[in-house]
């Protein structure tokens, strides 16, 4: 105790020192010595022994079961590279600090002995001994009866970032938490005297190649170090840093059992066996939280080859191969996993697996039937959750555009009707931003310009595809098979692909087993030469679909070779989060493309139209609606220009549509039924503004503006969420005329699929209020801000 006390206070004294002189830290290293009394070599070596003698029986029976410090850790762990880390001597250790950046190299100078942690004296190149406590480095039974080896007097040792501290009975000591800051052999230090520590190293674990020839034992502790360092940064949620870790342990683990192949110990490989089976799993589950499916399922996969009764892993494969939309397989896996359910396998729970065999089987009938019941998901996705949605691929291909300029488009493989499902695709990456976040610093223009949903509602837009290019990128790196399904999407030019038609079988549900990705694994070797930050966001940008009014963007695959048309012959409805249901508005024949509207709402006057393409997606509209609308710009800016307030003005919206009937009857470019129909549908809100005012009707009672405008938008756009909406919240449907509920029903059967016509209305009203609050909600609060302004 009195040992101790001594020493603080000779260190309080030196530190006090220090600071009137105003040395910094760096210098301060050769004055501020230790009391050499107290390092002392002998003085502390005979201790150990006195202390070894007292304990030896205990020692030698290895009867020893103290508990494993595992996490309680009191300094922050290193394991950092020795590359990089800096030397210090035993003299030159502070009092509780922990040395970081630096190593501390020496020698261990006594025989072990085995308290709570593994006790010992280093002693460093100056001759100076410190005592050393390492914790977490005996796991089991087996290390303990290793311990001799492990820790055998005469092992040159690194000790990594050293911990310095007063100990329970106020010695001081260096105490190791985590075994892997111990290093044996250290390769770097095997010449002598303190050099710099440049000293090239392989690109594998320094604690592996520091070791000339890996003992099995060194092996597996330095892994076991890592992973359960994995499992605090898993504990903390650092997924990418876990994945890191995992990796590390199982490239020791890995090579060690490649160079011992010739002479395995049947003890020492069932013990290196189990911890692969760890690594392998839990980094399966690190990477499930990331949505790394591939590399997930592969890992997982790895562990059931080593261990095949290992029920974690059989249902993380499950989890992955669901990600994967391998729905059966997946199946398979849960009920594999459900029978060796309680033969000693604990943490796993029968009810989750049973609810993760029912959910892969509902999405293996929704994939492989393309039936969904859509009033139940849209319910859930009201009450905030994700619904069950399995992805399922329609008659559909990938193909030239019918445009050659368009580059790829996606064209149906046999004839549909309005209605019929195309595809469900589920979402690879998908970015959100906070939406009081999104109210602060709008500038005046931007808030008009959400208004009139002519530029995307975010003037973050660029961190949403950021944030995709980041996921993407990830996922990207520990898979071939999605590197290439990302490499195939267009970036900003389609032109520049319009010669490459990807495979379908590319985007279609499929394992790959090849030898390559596992080696991703191991070398970590990605070629990213054609793979690049800067195109991933490209293409992030160019294909993801950003919905303004509910402040986030999401990309799909397969969808992203919709090319895109004012006057659209498909229609996408987004389900939750990830599911993007596509279906046919009108009747398409074999080899037609499909067409979608990218935009949130079409039903808008030709500039803001054109303004979002090009801010949000980077290209000018050459549809049929927009190149015939520019043919009519001075006409249309006249419009527009009395319009300006027509969101807020009826008397301006009223004059608009005045204007436009009149020109229907006067100009001849616009005799064309079609044309009329596409002009009235991009006035559509100069339209609605007055669909409840009675004089209003009355002055426009030739048109039957009701009529006219569900037949325009219906013509126009197949169907439109909003319109219905608007009819189910100011219209008297049963009092209309057959002829528009008939349109009505049409242009539900096209945004929700045929269903009965008691679950239609039902949606329509789910949809309609589910809107209002998502969309305009966010609207209205943008206004309300806007005249705040004003
Ligand atoms: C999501 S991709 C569609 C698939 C793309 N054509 C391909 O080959 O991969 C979007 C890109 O297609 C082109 N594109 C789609 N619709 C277009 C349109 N109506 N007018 C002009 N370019 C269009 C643009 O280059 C746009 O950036």
């Amino acid at each position: 105790m009195e040992l101790g006390k001594l020493l603080l206070r000779a260190r309080m004294m030196l530190d006090a020192a220090a600071h009137a002189t105003g040395e910094d830290e760096e210098e301060e290293e050769d004055e501020l010595v230790l009391n050499l009394e107290y390092c002392s070599k002998d003085n502390l070596v005979r201790a150990h022994d006195q202390l070894l003698a007292h304990l030896k029986p205990v020692n030698n029976l290895r009867e020893i079961s103290a508990p494993i410090v595992i996490g309680a850790s009191e300094a922050a762990t290193s394991s950092r590279p020795l590359r990089g880390l800096r030397p210090i001597h035993i003299r030159n250790l502070q009092v509780n600090c922990h040395h970081q950046g630096r190593v501390l190299y020496g020698e261990l100078c006594v025989e072990p002995l085995k308290m709570v942690a593994v006790q010992t004296i280093v002693l460093d190149e100056a001759g100076h001994a410190a005592k050393l406590s390492v914790y977490n480095a005996l796991p089991n039974q087996h290390f303990v009866q290793k311990m001799g080896t492990l820790f055998r007097k005469g092992l040159k040792v690194a000790i990594k970032e050293p911990y310095f501290k007063v100990a329970m009975d106020g010695s001081l000591i260096i105490r190791v938490d985590n075994p892997a800051d111990f290093v044996r052999n250290p390769k770097e230090r095997q010449g002598s005297g303190i050099s710099d520590t440049s000293a090239p190293t392989s690109s594998l674990s320094p604690l592996f190649v520091t070791s000339s020839s890996p003992d099995q034992p060194t092996a597996v502790l330095d892994a076991h170090g890592l992973r359960v360092q994995g499992n605090q940064a898993f504990a903390a949620q650092d997924w990418k840093e876990a994945i890191r870790l995992y990796g590390d342990a199982l490239k020791i683990l890995l090579q060690y059992k490649e160079t011992s192949s010739f002479s395995p110990s049947a003890l020492s490989m069932s013990q290196v066996t189990k911890e692969l089976v760890l690594g392998f799993s839990n980094r399966a589950e690190a990477r499930l939280r990331l949505k790394h499916f591939e590399a997930a399922e592969r890992d997982a996969r790895k562990a059931l080859q080593l261990q095949k009764n290992h029920v974690k892993s059989c249902s993380r494969r499950g989890r992955a191969l669901h990600g994967l939309h391998l729905y059966k397989e997946a199946a398979l896996c849960f009920k594999i996993a459900l029978l060796q359910m309680g033969r000693g396998e604990d943490g796993m729970s029968v009810k989750d697996l049973r609810s993760a065999l029912q959910a892969s089987e509902i999405c293996e009938r929704q994939a492989k039937t393309g039936q969904y019941d859509l009033l139940k998901m849209w319910r859930e996705v009201e009450q905030g959750r994700e619904p069950l949605c399995g992805e399922y691929i329609g008659p559909v291909e990938i193909g030239p555009a019918r445009e050659r300029s368009l580059g790829r488009g996606l064209l149906v493989t046999r004839d549909v009707e309005p209605g019929d499902l195309l595809m469900v695709s589920k979402a690879v990456a998908h970015a959100e931003v906070d939406r009081s976040s999104l109210m602060t610093g709008l500038s005046k223009e931007q808030i008009s310009a959400a208004c009139t949903g002519s530029k995307s509602l975010s003037p973050v837009s660029s961190t949403y595809h950021d944030d995709l290019a980041f996921q993407i990128v990830d996922r990207a790196l520990s898979s071939k098979r999605f590197r290439e399904q990302v490499n195939n999407l267009s970036s900003t030019d389609a032109s520049r692909v319009e010669n490459n038609i990807p495979d379908m079988d590319l985007f279609v549900p499929k394992l790959s087993l090849t030898e390559q990705d596992d080696a991703y694994d191991v070398e970590e070797k990605v070629n990213l030469e054609s793979f690049d930050m800067e195109s991933i966001r490209m293409a992030t940008s160019s294909n993801a679909l950003e919905i303004a009014g509910e402040c986030c963007a999401t990309l799909w695959l397969l969808p992203s070779f919709i090319n895109h048309s004012c006057v659209p012959n498909a229609w996408w409805v987004k389900l939750g989060k990830e599911a993007l249901f596509v279906r046919a508005v009108r009747h398409l024949s074999k080899g037609q493309e499909v067409l979608i509207s990218y935009l949130d709402n079409p039903a808008l006057p030709l500039s803001p139209r054109a303004s979002f393409l090009q801010h949000c997606r980077g290209f000018e509209c050459r549809c049929e609606r927009c190149s015939f609308e520019n043919t009519m710009e001075p006409f249309l800016r006249f419009l527009e220009n009395d319009a300006i307030l027509r969101f807020v003005d009826m008397a301006a919206a009223l004059e608009v549509v005045k204007s436009l009937e009149w020109a229907f009857n006067n100009v001849t470019s616009f005799e064309d039924e079609k044309k009329k129909q596409w002009l009235r549908t991009s006035y559509l809100a100069s339209y609605t503004a007055h669909l409840d005012n009675a004089s209003f009707l009355q002055t426009l009672k030739d048109i039957h503006p009701l009529e006219t405008i569900v037949r325009a938008t219906h013509e126009t756009l197949g169907g439109s969420e909003l319109l219905l909406n608007v009819i189910r919240q100011r219209v008297d449907l049963e009092e209309c005329s057959p002829y528009v509920r008939g349109i009505v029903a049409g242009m539900s059967v096209c945004l929700y699929g045929k269903q009965a016509p008691a679950a239609l209305t039902k949606l329509v009203a789910l949809r309609g209020s589910m809107l209002e609050k998502a969309k305009f909600g966010l609207l209205a609060t943008v206004c309300a801000k806007h005249e705040e302004s004003l």
